[in-house]
């Protein structure tokens, strides 16, 4: 039968303004049409068609084994053409240049090379740790500069000031402009790219003036840390660093991308790297907060098996499973990316009957697959043990590790080991060291926090207090050494 002959998977009609459709949360809503319409529902937004996958099973079927097909992005006006990001290979069409920049990534970062950046991340935990002593109200902007302060200097070797650092300020206000647009279909722009040559002074051109905000700052992410190194090299001062390797690798004629890969790639890992982890750090703060007796167990596993007198390190991991558990937990509670990242199918494809056209937009809705009650039990609750009986939740067939956090097929997240590590030290130092509980008011009140979370690509805890201070004076003393501590 020809494929023209077979039907669009089920779906609503939607009206031309997506977001009168789904409302805030779109994975919710989502989650919810499930019930009306299956696993797979497609949309047609003014004309571009968008598939919804609502289940493991699904992305599974399509992303990861048909990923020869499912691997492009679709293309992305606001994000791309007007802020600019164009530089980032996470929004390249699948295809030669996408590979060329992956690859050079792929060289510096896989698995099998990780102490470099092992003990960089140490050593910002640690300096996580001391900040916080003076300032723990604060603990939001020092989570930012800590995961700053780790990409910054294994892709540029550079240092982040304690606090108060230019380099973070840009590289936030840029990633806020990228996350706020992030999912395809924020603006209309994305559906109707002609509406990109609107002049910026038109009352409506809101979307046209914060483009054209966010491409300058989108410009200074990219050039000012990258010329930084490249001074620091021809002055003799540079650190072992991606930039430095890379560029010493060009002019001695050995095997390295052009100029401007490793300019473009530089950013990408600068971009991809922080924002995320910093969500998924925040969300532990919030977690410890509401969950006091999963925190006392995380910590009585630490005291048992590294005692009082050290810091934990990665060579620890092993032997800590219920902090292991813990980090999975964070990941799966509150994904930081619900709808992961958009992929783009580039043939006519068929799948359980129904076709799906070629530049068909395809959306996974981790935050469904998180939490559908027949894998994780008891879904919206925070359950530090959820991943300590691998056996028995294997045969169980339930609580799978939440890998599909870092999405799927050939686009899976590139940077996933330096991410796992550097939550798993940073919580398990906060652990050994801190106690996180509710804040008090100045009437004496507990103050009960909310858990609510951004509606954005990169979802994060919105703001929400806690007190954070060392668990003794012996704890008080490893923070304070850790600043003569040679690693
Ligand atoms: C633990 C935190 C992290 C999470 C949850 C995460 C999540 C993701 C997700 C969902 C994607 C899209 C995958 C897809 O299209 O199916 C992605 C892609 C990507 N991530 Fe991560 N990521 C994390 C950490 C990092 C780090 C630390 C880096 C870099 C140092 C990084 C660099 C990238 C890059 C470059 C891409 C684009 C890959 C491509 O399009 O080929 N990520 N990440």
């Amino acid at each position: 039968h020809p494929l023209s002959s077979l039907p669009f998977p089920p779906g609503p009609r939607t009206s031309w303004l997506q977001r009168s459709v789904t409302g805030l949360y779109p994975w919710r809503t989502y989650a919810k049409w499930k019930e009306i319409y299956g696993d797979v529902i497609y949309i047609r937004l003014l004309g571009n068609p968008v598939l919804v996958l609502n289940s493991a099973q699904a992305i599974d079927d399509l992303l990861n084994k048909r990923g020869h097909i499912y691997s492009s992005r679709p293309i992305r006006t606001m994000i791309v053409d007007l802020i600019g990001w164009n530089w980032s290979f996470s929004t390249m069409a699948y295809g030669e240049r996408w590979k060329r920049h992956r690859n050079l990534f792929h060289r510096h970062f896989r698995q099998t090379v990780p102490t470099h950046y092992q003990t960089l991340q140490l050593k910002e935990a640690h300096t996580f740790l001391r900040t916080l002593l003076h300032s723990p109200d604060s603990f939001r902007y020092l989570t930012r500069r800590t995961a700053l302060a780790v990409v910054l200097n294994l892709i540029y070797g550079q240092q982040v000031a304690e606090c108060g650092d230019e380099h973070v300020d840009v590289a936030d206000a840029a990633l806020a402009g990228l996350t706020s647009a992030g999912i395809f279909g924020t603006y209309l722009v994305d559906y109707i790219p002609i509406l990109r040559h609107i002049p910026a002074w038109l009352p409506f051109a809101t979307f046209k003036r914060n483009a054209l905000k966010w491409r300058e700052l989108n410009r200074k992410m990219v050039e000012n840390p990258y010329n930084v190194t490249k001074e620091m090299l021809r002055n003799g001062k540079a650190t072992l660093c991606f930039v430095a390797q890379e560029l010493e690798n060009l002019s001695l004629g050995l095997e390295a991308e052009e100029e401007e890969t490793i300019k473009h790639v530089a950013a990408t890992a600068y971009a991809g790297g922080s924002d995320t982890v910093v969500s998924i750090v925040l969300s532990f703060f919030l977690a410890m907060t509401c969950h006091p007796e999963a925190q006392k167990m995380a910590q009585q596993e630490i005291d048992r098996v590294i005692g009082n007198d050290r810091l934990p390190t990665l060579a620890d991991r092993p032997h800590l499973p219920l902090i292991q558990s813990l980090c999975y937990e964070l990941l799966r509670w509150n994904p930081v990316t619900p709808l992961g990242l958009a992929h783009y199918l580039t043939e006519d494809d068929e799948y359980n009957g129904y076709q799906i056209p070629k530049g068909t937009t395809v959306i996974p809705n981790v935050w469904a697959v998180f939490h559908d009650p027949e894998t994780y039990p008891d879904p919206m609750s925070f359950k530090i043990d959820r991943f300590l009986d691998t056996e028995g939740n294997a045969l169980a067939g339930i609580n799978e590790i939440p890998d599909a956090i870092f999405g799927f097929g050939r686009r899976t997240c590139p940077g996933r080991f330096i991410g796992l590590d550097f939550v798993w030290i940073v919580v398990a130092s906060l652990l050994a060291t801190y106690n996180i509980t509710k804040a008090i008011d100045e009437k004496g009140q507990v103050i009960e926090p909310e858990v609510v979370y951004t509606s954005i690509l990169i979802s994060h805890p919105k703001p929400f207090k806690c007190r954070i201070f060392p668990r003794s004076e012996g704890a008080k003393v490893l923070i304070e050494q850790t600043k003569d501590m040679v690693i």
